[in-house]
């Protein structure tokens, strides 16, 4: 069996990567950067630390490494002969990586088994937009060559200190739900993933609870000035404001999908538990990354926030974050800085029409409005 995984970033090595190589899969990375797969081809293997209680390591090793800007043959060659395409890129970033998928679908020949094709991103169904750049203005016979299916990611790997060289720190929770119905009774063989009949439900708790309440953790421990995600947990008042975010998606996600209030509970005070974990060295800066991303409308914020609001229920605690998250001044990130853009070269109700996709007319609007007048007389930069 063979894989080939688009990001040999964190996630890609010490999540997507190890559970593939688990699996028994021939792995090759595929990134654009140079450095990234020159060390890969140098290297025999590399180590995934799992730290914190429980954690273990595990060596991954006779992987193969593609620079997908300078090696498009070998890319090619590759997908036309895998079994599996996976990809940890980010979500804007599935429509530079679709042509050379497309191209290896194309290459492969017509009797060879469906290619299964599976963005891990923190999107909603990532794969759907994925498949829609592969299809193209011409879907010529690639849904004959190739099954898509959506999926559902969840382990923190923060950046990785200096000096690890390839190896990846990470917790030692994670969950991989895959769309079942898409493989008509014949899933490809990933023990460490879970199959699920329908994974709507799955995405919108991860990204809802683990994503919103990460993001929460990062923007307000930056307002405070704190660095290290562990150390706003540490803060009481801190944790008690993300606690009051997760209640109110827990509110929706039990109203939305029939969930155990105490079952989402216990998902909650565990979530909470792993960001605390003092031995991942994650920080507010990648956790808050993109914040012109985070507060799109589909995305962990508005999309809970917006349809509280349409079921006539609250969200004062994820508008406090979405507050933190405009304030998000990181001149190293672009999308900080394109916040600030907006906010300064804007009303504030044009500048939520811009960052969030609503409608003046949408019933959480007016409190954006608010929000966004608060952080435009706020930020500086
Ligand atoms: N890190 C986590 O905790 C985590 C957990 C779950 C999901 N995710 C998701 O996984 C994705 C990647 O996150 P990450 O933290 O691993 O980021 P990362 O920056 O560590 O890795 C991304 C990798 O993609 C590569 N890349 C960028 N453009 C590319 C292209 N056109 N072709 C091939 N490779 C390309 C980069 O060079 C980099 O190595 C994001 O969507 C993120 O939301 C991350
Ligand atoms: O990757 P992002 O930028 O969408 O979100 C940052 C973190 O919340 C995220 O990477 C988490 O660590 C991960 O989603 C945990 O499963």
């Amino acid at each position: 069996m063979k894989a080939v995984h688009f990001g040999a970033g964190n996630i890609g090595r010490g999540f997507v990567g190890l559970l593939l190589d688990e699996a028994g899969y021939e792995l090759t990375f595929a990134d654009v950067s140079e450095a990234l797969i020159d060390q890969l081809k140098a290297a025999d293997s590399y180590t995934v630390h799992e730290v914190g209680d429980g954690g273990r390591d595990h060596v991954i090793s006779g992987f193969k490494a593609i620079n997908s800007n300078s090696e498009a043959e070998a890319l090619t060659a590759a997908i036309a002969e895998a079994d599996v395409v996976t990809c940890a890129v980010g979500p804007n970033t599935l429509k530079f990586i679709a042509p050379a998928i497309r191209k290896g679908i194309d290459a492969r020949p017509a009797e060879a088994d469906k290619l299964v094709v599976m963005a891990c991103e923190n999107a909603i169904n990532a794969t759907d937009g994925l498949k829609a750049f592969v299809l193209g203005d011409d879907a010529a016979d690639v849904e004959s060559k190739a099954v898509f299916a959506n999926t559902a990611v969840d382990r923190i790997v923060p950046n990785q200190p200096e000096g690890m060289g390839l190896d990846v720190n990470v917790e030692p929770y994670y969950e991989w739900a895959i769309e079942e119905p898409a493989f008509g009774g014949n899933p490809p063989k990933i023990p460490g993933a879970t199959f699920v009949p329908s994974l709507a439900p799955f995405i919108e708790r991860k990204l809802f609870t683990v994503n919103t309440g990460h993001a929460a953790t990062a923007y307000f421990g930056y307002g405070a000035g704190i660095e290290k995600i562990s150390d706003v947990l540490a803060d009481e008042a801190l944790q008690a404001k993300i606690y009051a975010v997760l209640q109110e998606t827990k509110s929706l996600l039990v109203a939305k999908y029939g969930f155990e209030p105490e079952v989402q509970e216990a998902y909650v005070r565990k979530i909470l538990k792993r960001f605390a974990n003092p031995e991942l060295p994650d920080t507010v800066v990648r956790v808050g990354r993109s914040p012109l991303r985070k507060l799109s409308r589909h995305e962990r914020f508005v999309g809970p926030a917006a349809e509280l609001a349409e079921r006539g229920m609250g969200s004062t605690a994820l508008t406090e974050a979405m507050l933190g998250a405009m304030l998000f001044d990181v001149a190293e990130d672009p999308e900080a800085v394109q916040v600030g853009e907006i906010l300064a070269g804007n009303e504030p109700e044009a500048a939520v029409s811009e960052l969030t996709g609503l409608d003046a007319s949408h019933p959480l609007f007016a409190q954006l409005v608010e929000v966004a007048r608060e952080a435009k007389g706020t930020r500086t930069v």
